[in-house]
């Protein structure tokens, strides 16, 4: 690939010790991984490095434990289920350096796989330390990074270990930077955006940058409220940021700079109270009932949508078009998704998504398979649609 060494240029590693990055931040419930699909992602390069012969040493953090050891933050829990994955053994070390590290390494045989204790039991780890960069290295011959949802991080694991090693993109990265790449990097033009979820303070720098880059962008979910309300729209009781109104009017006018077409919902779908099976009905935009919140955009706006998505040859998505955790209000995200996927499907869109809640909105669709790429990641995905320089990835360019 352009620009980034791959597994394909790493050589022979048989017995070499390779220091992977991987992200198993993954959520657990009662002692148990709920959501695998992280540990499923980096399945393909573990294996490959495994089938070569090379001894794999996986460092990864967990929650953020601010650099002293804790049991709450251990990946002990997580090996069962990286060894169900994989489907080979994985060994545990109690520390990512020192002797407990280095006694397990040197236990190892050609392809065995060992996890290395939460890199963030250590100080020098988040402040990508040299000296802690060092003590990593000292385990290893080779560096592979597959961890793109950790890469907005300037961390040793991350970013350090890739000027004291020979470093490579594992095949998960790869794909997440090829991906992203034809999403906005380089994409095939017109590009349409889908912007949704809670809050316009969360994703303002995301929001400016989309407007120089796209051809058109749709605003959707609770965020949508703060431009209506700005372009003098009462929204009644809905959630909205009434304090980021002159936010909302400047996004516009560098939309319209830009040329960039800013599509608001024309209709939503209301509620007075926010729960399952609350009683609902959909209005038009304009005539929101002053004791009723929006809660999804309504049939018209998602006729608008599908049009949009029509007309893109490239679609970038973040964040749910409404409340789609409750049923009716997830209508309107099920229906631009399905819409999307079966466009993917026929071969005329390239759809990109990413962000936790957008991924969980896919899955419910049950569509997201039929996207083109479904990123893992959370924050690093929201700071490249910022167009910000990931750390992480920025240091693998050869
Ligand atoms: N009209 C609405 N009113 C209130 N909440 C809404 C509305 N539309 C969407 N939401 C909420 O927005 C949340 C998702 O937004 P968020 O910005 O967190 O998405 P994301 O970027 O995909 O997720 P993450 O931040 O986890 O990566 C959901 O919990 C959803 O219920
Ligand atoms: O879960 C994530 O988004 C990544 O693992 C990064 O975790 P962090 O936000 O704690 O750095």
């Amino acid at each position: 690939m352009a620009g980034f060494k791959t597994l394909d240029d790493i050589g022979t590693i048989a017995g070499k010790r390779v220091l992977v990055r991987v992200d198993l931040n993954v959520p657990v419930a009662d002692g148990k991984v709920s959501d695998t699909t992280r540990i499923e992602r980096i399945v393909p390069t573990l294996d490959e490095l495994s089938k070569k012969g090379a001894k794999v040493i996986l460092l990864a953090h967990f929650g953020r434990p601010k650099g002293a050891p804790s049991p709450e933050f251990s990946l002990d829990p997580i090996v069962n289920a990286v060894e169900a994955l994989v489907g080979r053994p994985v060994a545990f070390a109690a520390d990512c350096i020192g002797k407990e590290a280095a006694d397990a390494v040197a236990k190892m045989k050609n392809g065995d796989i060992l996890l290395l204790e939460n890199t963030r039991f250590h100080k020098g780890e988040e402040k990508n330390d040299p000296d802690f960069s060092k003590a990593l290295a000292a385990n290893g011959d080779l560096y592979v990074n597959d961890a793109f949802s950790a890469a907005h991080r300037a961390h040793c694991s991350t970013e350090g270990l890739a000027h004291l090693l020979p470093a490579f993109a594992g095949r998960t990265m790869q794909a997440e930077l090829e991906a992203l790449e034809k999403g906005l990097g380089n994409p095939v033009k017109p590009v349409v955006a889908i912007v949704g979820g809670a809050k316009v303070s969360t994703k303002i720098d995301l929001l400016m940058n989309l407007v120089k880059k796209v051809d058109a962008l749709v605003i959707g979910g609770g965020m949508a409220n703060t431009f209506l309300a700005a372009r003098g729209t009462d929204v009644g009781k809905s959630l909205c940021e009434h304090d980021l109104a002159g936010t909302a009017k400047q996004i516009m006018i560098e939309a319209a700079e830009a040329g960039c077409a800013l599509i608001l919902p024309v209709d939503g779908v209301v509620a007075r109270e926010f729960k399952a099976g609350a009683a609902s009905e959909t209005v038009a935009i304009a005539e929101v009932p002053a004791d009723a919140m929006i809660l999804d955009v309504g049939p018209k706006t998602v006729e608008a949508v599908n049009q949009w998505i029509d007309r893109a040859a490239t679609l970038v998505w973040n964040g749910p078009l409404g409340a789609f955790e409750i049923a009716p209000f997830d209508a309107a995200t099920v229906a631009a998704a399905k819409h999307a996927a079966a466009r993917t499907k026929a071969g005329k869109l390239v759809s990109v998504a990413g962000g936790g809640d957008t991924v969980a909105a896919l899955n419910h669709a049950g569509v997201a398979d039929d996207f083109t790429y479904v990123s893992t990641a959370g924050g690093a995905f929201l700071e490249w649609m910022e167009g910000k320089p990931l750390p992480g990835v920025d240091v693998l360019k050869a």
